[in-house]
């Protein structure tokens, strides 16, 4: 197997979707293979394009049927990479990218080895407490900006650490690190 894995972790709010959106929008031959959740969908996400959506009882479902690459529970839902998907692209020389809570990224390291490449994202608490709240992220706040304390904690667990606070300059600093790595030339959309 000779496929990249890039996971981006951070707090709510530190940029992770954003700097992924860019990056697909701009190299189609980075893949994003949404993750399933149990989590309520927000009003601007469609299913299948962040994640797919779905509930307990079908989540477990898929827990037995051996279906994702690993899960985590995060701020009161659950989370799991499907198996399938990140094989296949992971038997070619494919590159995939994804945000990830940090026992995510732990088990991807553990799984994958040198395939994965873990880089932190990280942002000032007063900037993510605005944009959380620009998001409309009220209930589970607090959960979130502890959770991100914690992160913050191991943050030399990583390869490496990009600060969003300019996100055009986050975005250079995250194509400095991976860009070695994107066969072929951007996208023209
Ligand atoms: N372990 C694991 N964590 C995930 C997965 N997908 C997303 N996460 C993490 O779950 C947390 C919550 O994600 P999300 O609901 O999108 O909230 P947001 O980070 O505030 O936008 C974040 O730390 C994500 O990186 C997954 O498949 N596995
Ligand atoms: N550098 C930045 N400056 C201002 N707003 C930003 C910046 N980066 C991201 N945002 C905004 O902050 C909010 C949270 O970003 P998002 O990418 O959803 O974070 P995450 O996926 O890490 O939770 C979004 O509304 C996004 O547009």
């Amino acid at each position: 197997m000779s496929g990249k894995i890039i996971l981006l972790i951070g707090g709510s709010g530190s940029g992770k979707s954003s700097l992924i959106k860019r990056l697909r929008h701009e190299y189609e031959r980075v893949r994003f293979i949404p993750s399933v959740t149990t989590r309520p969908k927000r009003p601007t996400e469609h299913d299948g394009e962040s994640y797919h959506f779905v509930d307990v009882k079908t989540f477990q479902q898929l827990i037995q049927e051996n279906g994702f690459i690993e899960y985590a529970h995060v701020h009161r839902a659950w989370y799991g990479t499907p198996r399938q998907a990140y094989e296949e692209i992971l038997a070619t020389d494919g590159i995939v990218i994804k945000d990830i809570d940090p026992k995510g990224a732990a088990a991807f390291k553990t799984l994958f080895a040198d395939q994965v490449i873990t880089i932190f994202v990280s942002v000032p608490p007063d900037l993510m407490k605005e944009r959380l709240l620009m998001r409309g992220d009220t209930p589970e706040f607090e959960a979130r900006l502890v959770d991100y304390a914690d992160a913050w904690k191991d943050r030399d667990h990583y390869d490496y650490m990009i600060e969003n606070i300019d996100f055009e300059q986050a975005y250079v600093d995250l194509l400095g690190i991976i860009s070695a790595y994107i066969p072929g030339q951007p996208s023209e959309s």
